[in-house]
């Protein structure tokens, strides 16, 4: 890790703009003008303090000196995370709820998961064939919005499937700057906890029967520590936290399809690879590709680490793309090389995509299994099921815009079912 001394300072009155405006290049660019992995600057009118590493991301999963209550920017609780999650609870209120959502993920679940997204991927492949073309990205959103809301066992009727898979859209794209997005994400989020509070109700009053096995089912009638179910609107933001997030994989999908295409070797070692290589790759794809900037914290308390002194109630802000390219963990990090897994030490702090630290006890993210199979799921789909042609097209992404993806959506022509 590069820590200069002392720890250099921003020159800057406020840098929330420049965050909005720089993206993903932001911090790494600040890391390396300032030649430090440790510095500090002003954010949201507050002094924040950065750290990138694997050796940050320990301190910054370490409960006894970081917080979260308060440390989430107010916006992203308006449109993408919601108010009252589990995200911003500390201690044991926290554990209480993080198990709630780790009884939802069981294997059994996660196969159902697996089925759900298997059995959209076929019926969206029977549709392909007779298409002109194929905008992947978009046809992700459609298969993992109904694969999801199916998983949590919501009630979706069919004239309104749309709705609800352009509100979940909208949700996750509303982050990273854009007045425009940020309202829709807004407006998205109120329409589904409306959605979703009505179905609670209905379940709490026996007026719904769902499987027992189901989030909508376990959220509804989850008891907090004292005895009490969730307040409606805490539930209606827990329940959409079970299934919301997988939407993000359909950034990742596209950046993985698209990696297909350009080492296209990979296709072949997903083809023959087994298990094995298609989780290197999933994993690699997760690593090397933009989608979760940072994270924040807030310390406990005072305490020095690094020769720093952390003030309580500074906000401490990982660098998680950072942290997954930091040279201090891996090799030749600017490169796609899923093979790097093979004798990953499996560190929880180097490879920080969904957050670090343990799934149990800390903050990390109780649906990185799920997106993983989901990931190795569509991927096998891409290179065993079908065939497809890649026309010429923009496969750059704008490191600028939060979140990203290739420019074009990843067009695919001449659709064809194997077999
Ligand atoms: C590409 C897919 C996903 C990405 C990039 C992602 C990313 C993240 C990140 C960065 C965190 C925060 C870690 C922290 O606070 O330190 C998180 C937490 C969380 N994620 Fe995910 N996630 C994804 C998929 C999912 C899925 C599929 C689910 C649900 C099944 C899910 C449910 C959650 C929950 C409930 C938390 C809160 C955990 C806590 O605060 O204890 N995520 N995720």
């Amino acid at each position: 890790m590069n820590v200069k001394t002392p720890v250099p300072k921003e020159k800057t009155l406020d840098s929330t703009l420049a965050l909005l405006k720089e993206g993903f290049h932001f911090l790494p660019s600040r890391r390396s003008e300032l030649e430090s992995d440790i510095f500090e600057t002003r954010l949201v009118g507050q002094k924040a303090v950065v750290i990138c590493g694997e050796k940050a991301a320990e301190l910054f999963y370490d409960e006894a000196l970081m917080k979260r209550d308060g440390a989430a920017p107010k916006p992203l609780e308006k449109s993408l995370l919601g108010e009252g999650g589990l995200h911003g609870l500390d201690d044991e209120a926290h554990k209480h709820r993080k198990r709630m959502f780790l009884s939802m993920v069981t294997p059994e679940r996660l196969e159902d998961m697996k089925r759900l997204v298997r059995d959209e991927l076929n019926r969206k492949a029977d549709e392909w064939v007779n298409r002109d073309h194929v905008v992947f990205f978009e046809e992700m959103n459609d298969v993992l919005a109904v694969s999801g809301m199916r998983w949590a066992g919501l009630p979706l009727e069919d004239q309104d499937v749309k709705q609800r898979t352009r509100e979940l859209a909208e949700m996750v794209d509303s982050f990273g700057g854009s007045l425009s997005r940020f309202r829709k994400g807004v407006k998205a989020r109120q329409s589904q906890e409306k959605w979703v509070e009505g179905i609670i109700k209905a379940v709490r009053k026996g007026e719904m029967k769902l499987p027992e096995n189901t989030a909508a089912y376990i959220v509804a009638t989850h008891r907090e520590m004292d005895g009490k179910q969730l307040p409606l609107q805490t539930a209606a933001v827990e329940l959409n936290n079970s299934y919301r997030p997988l939407m993000a994989t359909a950034y990742l999908l596209t950046f993985g399809a698209a990696a297909m295409h350009e080492h296209p070797d990979t296709v072949k070692k997903i083809r023959s690879g087994g298990e094995e290589y298609s989780k290197m790759f999933a994993q690699e794809v997760r690593r090397y590709y933009p989608f979760v900037p940072a994270m924040a914290a807030k310390a406990r308390k005072d305490f020095s680490w690094n020769d720093y002194k952390f003030k309580k109630g500074t906000k401490v802000i990982l660098d998680i793309y950072g942290t997954n390219r930091h040279p201090d963990s891996w090799e030749n990090p600017e490169s796609f090389i899923p093979e790097r897994f093979k004798n990953w030490n499996e560190s929880p702090f180097s490879f920080v995509p969904q957050g670090g630290g343990d799934h149990h006890m800390g903050h990390r993210c109780a649906g990185e299994w799920m997106t993983v199979l989901v990931m190795r799921e569509v991927f096998k789909f891409l290179a065993e099921e079908v065939t497809y042609d890649v026309p010429e097209q923009d496969l750059s992404y704008d490191m600028h815009r939060m979140p990203t993806l290739p420019k074009s959506g990843f067009v695919m022509t001449n659709v064809k079912r194997k077999g």
